[in-house]
């Protein structure tokens, strides 16, 4: 081990109350908004094949005339209060809100830059009106912030010349007062999001960012900040040199997830996931793969077996609107969480083995045990296989606790729920099983 004066703050899980409130909330909703959303992945009739988001990095698109699209941005469907309503009916304990993206456009009036809502047809202070929405709504709120900022003079990727390093330095000053503005203007803010942190410029920062974070979670108590905003001694981000994980939760599973508990390494983590293979601002032509509400449920599932959370993605159009497929997703996975949220919320990681019929998850506060079904053996025997000497007592269904199921015991640690379901299965379905431990 090699000593660091800027790698990982602790070894191990943060145990204060905010991190145990966050480490409880299951399932998030992440939104992508901006200027990016006018476009929609189109530029004069042409087909942008990247993340909407990106749209301004595309070489077909003018930076100049991207550069002048706010000028445009009049969102008249924008309604706080209905996406938080939505989010709230799909079951987000959580949401996080692109304060801005990587072309630096601020959803919020800052005062540090011209490139703001303020100076848009529209206005209003965007951010302000979704942190009231969703805090009203008791949906808490994270704010997303991208290091990168392709619209600020003094940003850099790296830093080659004594112009580019004075230049940094007003770049970071400029972010720092940003980050405390942010905080300042939104109170109710539990944690900060942050992105776009892999340049080389941002990672020669250990020692300027080590003080930033120190400065940010001292505005906020209990403030919570993902591994993916502090660089290391060396420049490492997410895990130090000696492979301890720096900040509260590990924020690398981005459109992916983890398969086994050792791949998370003991530590808090979040994935954060979109509904088609890659957008996450709003693109008006979805091509490849668009995941169901079933496969995203399974996700969902998957991430609270594993002690982790799940984020998903909404990108709303140009005027404020949330798009239809969205909506569909958001009441699917609703209903789905109204009669099974018991399984989400507070639950997280039970160390039995992986079985083939899908996840187990247990309450953290009840230690109730559930096996969430996604794949029904046509033998109708669900195999359960116990660390020593936990033997299953019960089994029955979640929506119909008077009906127990047959457990067989097979020797050893080994058990076989019986069930065969009477009608066709669309959804997952949650067995829930007593123990004698
Ligand atoms: C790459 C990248 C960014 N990280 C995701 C959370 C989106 O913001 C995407 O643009």
């Amino acid at each position: 081990n090699q000593t660091l004066k800027y790698g990982a703050e602790r070894i191990g899980k943060r145990t204060d109350r905010h991190m145990e409130h966050w480490r409880n909330y299951g399932l998030g909703q992440f939104i992508h908004w901006g200027v990016y959303a006018i476009p929609g992945g189109h530029w004069k009739g042409k087909y942008y094949p990247g993340a909407a988001e990106w749209i301004r990095s595309w070489k077909e698109m003018p930076k100049e005339a991207y550069d002048e699209l706010y000028k445009q941005f009049n969102p008249k469907q924008f309604n706080a209060k209905a996406w938080a309503r939505q989010a709230k009916d799909m079951g987000a304990k959580y949401v996080i809100i692109t304060t801005k993206h990587h072309d630096g456009f601020c959803l919020w009036p800052s005062e540090f830059t011209d490139y703001t809502i303020a100076n848009t047809p529209y206005k209003r202070d965007i951010i302000k009106q979704l942190v009231e929405a969703y805090d009203e709504a008791g949906v808490d709120v994270y704010l997303y912030f991208s290091i990168i900022d392709w619209n600020h003079p003094g940003y850099r990727a790296k830093i080659e010349t004594e112009e580019d390093r004075v230049a940094y330095d007003g770049f970071k000053e400029f972010t720092r007062k940003q980050l405390l503005e942010l905080l300042e203007l939104y109170p109710q803010t539990k944690g900060l999001w942050f992105d776009g942190t892999w340049d080389s410029a941002w990672k020669e920062q250990a020692a300027y960012v080590s003080d930033l974070d120190k400065e940010l979670r001292a505005m906020i108590p209990g403030l919570i900040i993902g591994s993916r905003f502090r660089p290391d001694d060396f420049g490492n981000r997410h895990f130090d040199a000696n492979g301890n994980m720096m900040g509260d939760y590990e924020q690398g599973w981005e459109r992916k997830m983890p398969n086994t508990i050792e791949e998370v390494h003991g530590n808090d983590w979040d994935c954060v996931m979109t509904v088609p293979e890659n957008q996450w601002g709003y693109h008006s032509d979805w091509r490849g793969h668009v995941k169901t509400s079933n496969e995203l449920i399974e996700m969902l599932v998957k991430a609270v077996s594993l002690g982790g959370n799940f984020v998903l993605n909404f990108g709303p159009d140009g005027n404020g609107s949330i798009r239809e497929e969205e909506t569909t997703i958001a009441a699917e996975i609703g209903e789905w969480m109204n009669s099974n949220a018991t399984v989400i919320y507070n639950c997280g990681h039970l160390p039995w083995e992986k079985q083939d019929w899908g996840y187990y998850t247990v309450n953290r506060k009840t230690n109730e045990k559930y096996m969430v079904i996604f794949n029904h053996p046509i033998s109708g025997m669900y195999k359960i296989q116990t660390p020593d000497k936990i033997k299953i007592r019960k089994a029955y269904l979640l929506e119909n606790p008077s009906g127990e199921l047959n457990i067989e015991a097979c020797g050893e640690n080994k058990f076989i729920v019986h069930y065969r379901s009477s009608q066709k299965q669309t959804k997952p379905v949650v067995i829930v099983i007593k123990t004698d431990d």
